[in-house]
Order: structure tokens, then sequence, then C-alpha cells
């Protein structure tokens, strides 16, 4: 069995590596860090990595008849045993320099941008809305990809046309929005609200687009539980309300205005995000996390 030091390491996320097997193939790796407020916190949890890797394969799967990916493997001898069950085998491609965000309600980056102009990425939307609030439609806000920390930039059809050329970007958001959708729809009847999702996509050999990355997770979608929705002030998220509300009581002891690092969470907040984590993967695979590998 190949040790994960063996691969060298091409790319790092806040809560994720990426690394070279060799010429035509990647391990994707999720850990069970988390990010809260722009800090990725000292505390893991544990699972999370399992939880997201095997959410990315149930997507993979559904998705399977709308768009080809870069899936390859979960269980594979090039797997290191160290991160078996959370790292993914796939396929290296050509990746579009594009960040592919799908909306279906209107939250964080698009809300502030809306309450600005009216618009998202230069599209027109009616008046009156809220924040959370339920667009006629979903939209395409695409973004470009920011350093290490930095937010994405919103930008237009027409920069990602300039960047791609016309009849790719509309290919990007006619596929972006079909999958959106297809999702969105599927998460509806398990009594979650798939707000929105940032998709990357690649190229095949024949310039056909590959669904890349990781896919509809917690980490790259923002996922409310139906029942509490309300429009008109922030959302609980699915899986990491109960870090948010802690780090903000006066428990913490924390200044979120402060540039300070949050400090370790307590085992009982650490317990009941794990639960959160993979009853999301439950509800919305309608699998048992027990049995995915890792
Ligand atoms: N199949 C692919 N082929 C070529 N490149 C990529 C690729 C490069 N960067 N990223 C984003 C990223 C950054 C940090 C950790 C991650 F796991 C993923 C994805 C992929 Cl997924």
């Amino acid at each position: 069995m190949v040790a994960l030091s063996e691969y060298r390491p091409v790319a790092a996320g806040k809560v994720r590596e990426l690394y070279e097997v060799d010429d035509e193939h990647l391990l994707m790796v999720a850990s069970d860090r988390v990010s809260a407020y722009d800090h990725v916190l000292e505390t893991p949890i544990p699972d999370k990595g399992r939880v997201l890797t095997a959410m990315s394969v149930f997507w993979f799967e559904l998705l399977g008849d709308l768009v080809d990916s870069h899936f390859v493997a979960a269980e594979d001898p090039r797997i290191p045993d160290e991160v078996r069950g959370r790292a993914l085998l796939v396929r290296k491609l050509e990746m579009l320099p594009v960040e592919c965000v799908a909306r279906g309600y209107l939250s964080g980056s698009g809300l502030a941008e809306y309450r600005e102009t009216g618009e998202v990425c230069g599209v027109p939307l009616p008046d009156g809305l809220t924040e959370a609030s339920r667009l006629p439609e979903p939209i395409f806000t695409p973004a470009t990809k920011a350093e290490l920390g930095e937010h994405d930039e919103n930008v237009s059809l027409a920069a990602v046309a300039a960047t791609v050329g016309r009849e790719r970007a509309e290919r990007l958001r006619d596929t972006t929005l079909r999958i959106y959708e297809r999702a969105a729809e599927h998460a509806r009847t398990r009594g979650v609200i798939l707000a929105d999702t940032k998709f990357e996509f690649g190229l095949a050999a024949d310039g056909a687009l590959v669904l890349a990355d990781e896919v509809l997770t917690p980490d790259s979608s923002r996922y409310w539980p139906a029942d509490e929705y309300a429009p008109g002030r922030s959302q609980p998220s699915f899986d990491k309300q109960y870090v948010r509300d802690w780090l903000t009581s006066p428990e913490s002891g924390w200044d979120r205005a402060s540039d300070a690092a949050p400090p370790p969470l307590p085992e009982e907040v650490v317990a009941a995000t794990r639960a959160r984590y993979v009853e999301a993967y439950e509800r919305i695979t309608g699998r048992d996390l027990t049995d995915w590998p890792g």
C-alpha cells in the first residue's frame, strides 16, 4: 500500500488537499477541519471528510446522466489507508478558471451585490427581494477564483465568455443550472433547501465539460433545513450552525470582530456538529454512513 507522502501535493484549500498520483490521476483529500467566519478551526470534526467525500460520490452518480465527472474511485490500491474514505481518485483535467455558482436563493455575495445594483453578475432581479428570498428562477452567478483566504469575485457571463469563449460560457451556464436544479429538487424532497452551490469544470480531450472538484457538499453549497426556512433573516446552516452559535456566544469568549483565532470547540459542539454532517448525508442520500469506507 502506498503512503500519502509518496504523492506530490499540487493544491491545498482551507480544509482539503490535492495530490498527483500519476500522469492521469489526482487524489482529492477532504480533511476533518471546518471553517467558520473565515477561520479554519483548530478542533476537527470527526468524519467530516468522510461525509463530504461520500456526498460528492452520491451526487456524481445521481447526476451521471446529465454530466460526466472526473470521479474514478473511492476504493483503490492507489488510495492510502490513512485517507481511505475521505479521498477520491480522480482524472486529471484541464480545468476552466471559472467558479460556476448557481443560486436559487439570494444570500451572501449575491445579496450584497443585489442591494448595491439590483442585479447579480449582470442579471437583473425583481425589486423587493431580501436576505434568503427565493429567486423567481435559479441564476448562474460565476466568479473568478481568488487567492487562498480571499473571497471569489463575481463576474458577468460576458466576462466568462471573454475567458473561455461564448459557446463554452453558455454551456457552463446551462450545465450549471441544469445540475443545480436536479440536485435542489432532490434535496427538497429530503427536507433540505439547497440555496446555492459552486461547481468547477474541466475539459475532456474532445472538449466536453467534465464536472470536477467536490460537488454539492456543505462546504461548496449552502444547505438550509427546509422546516426552518423564513426569508428576511440569515438562515441556519444545516451543518455549521452549532459552531457559529457557540463561537458568537459569550461562552466562547471569542470576539468575531477581532482577528484573533477562534478558541477550541467544546466536545458537545463537536459531537452535535458531527451528528449534523452525518444527518445531512443520510437524509440526502438515503444511505448509511457506516456503509462508507474508512
Ligand atoms: N480533476 C482535476 N484535474 C485538475 N485539477 C483539479 C483541481 C485543481 N485544483 N482544484 C481545486 C482544489 C484545490 C485544493 C484541494 C482540492 F481538493 C481541490 C481542483 C482537478 Cl479536481
